[in-house]
């Protein structure tokens, strides 16, 4: 299986349309891999925290058409990175001013939405993005033909909990989409690869590069095997990630070291003295 993961630097330099048409040029470029991630917020930068409003877009909106087309032109499994998803208010309002939502969607390669998912950690504390959007509630998997995806986005990542979760429902290929600051860039490496190893499970996780509100990106995307080796790193710029791995490894490596079985599920908290 061939992906591509295309590291994205976001610059306040380059308009968002500017910047839409750009990462479909490149997704194009990318026609006989079988699948193509991209990152977290890439219109906006995922610590604009002021354009999240101005840009956010209903899920069927201005970026979902545009990755939409470039997955079919390409013919390509289209991880298309996360939005600020524009949702209409409970009272169905058609001005859209419900919550928003950081939502990653999946293109087939006949540009068919596969899948949304809303993230579920929102990073923060108690402002940026953890107030100005919403949280997801719901695990996202995506059946491909030769793997399936678990899907997670940067923050998300810090909770291995979530990865549980997904290779339960059947992941074996877990991605990360991210906007990782470069402050924590031990953490982004260390964790896509412990990630990998305690699941038994590839990891493509896609970072932005750049800097955006005054915050330098990481980069240094990742894809990392099940026995937690590093098949490819990207370095701080912008950059397409190419890399070859065999989906058959996941089965391989639960066979042949099956520490996932070992899992002892409904431990008994402490007693108290
Ligand atoms: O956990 C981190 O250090 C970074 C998380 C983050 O930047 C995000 O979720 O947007």
């Amino acid at each position: 299986m061939r992906a591509s993961v295309i590291q994205i630097a976001v610059n306040e330099d380059e308009s968002v349309e500017a910047r839409r048409r750009r990462v479909a040029a490149t997704v194009r470029e990318q026609a006989g891999a079988d699948l193509v991630v991209l990152p977290e917020l890439w219109t906006t930068g995922a610590f604009a925290y002021e354009e999240f409003g101005r840009e956010a877009e209903p899920l069927e909106g201005p970026t979902y058409e545009a990755m939409a087309k470039a997955a079919s032109d390409a013919g390509v499994w289209l991880h298309a990175g996360s939005i600020p998803e524009r949702t209409a208010s409970d009272s169905g309002s058609a001005a859209g001013d419900g919550p928003l939502y950081n939502t990653s969607l999946v293109f087939s390669p006949s540009g068919d939405l596969a899948a949304a998912y809303r993230k579920i950690h929102r990073f923060g504390f108690d402002k940026g993005e953890a107030v100005l959007m919403g949280a997801g509630s719901e695990l996202v998997t995506v059946r491909l033909p030769a793997t399936t995806l678990g899907l997670s986005t940067c923050y998300d990542l810090r909770f291995p909990e979530l990865y549980r979760g997904l290779v339960d429902a059947g992941a074996e290929t877990l991605v990360v989409a991210a906007g990782w600051p470069e402050r924590r860039r031990s953490h982004w490496t260390l964790l896509a690869q412990a990630r990998a190893v305690e699941n038994q499970s590839f990891v493509l996780a896609c970072a932005t590069a750049g800097t955006h509100a005054g915050v330098p990106q990481a980069g240094h995307s990742i894809v990392v095997d099940p026995w937690g080796e590093v098949l490819a790193q990207a370095g701080a710029g912008e950059e397409v990630l190419t890399v070859e791995f065999d989906p058959g490894k996941v089965a391989a490596t639960r066979e042949q070291f099956p520490a996932l079985k070992d899992r002892m599920l409904g431990l008994q908290p402490p007693r108290r003295p």
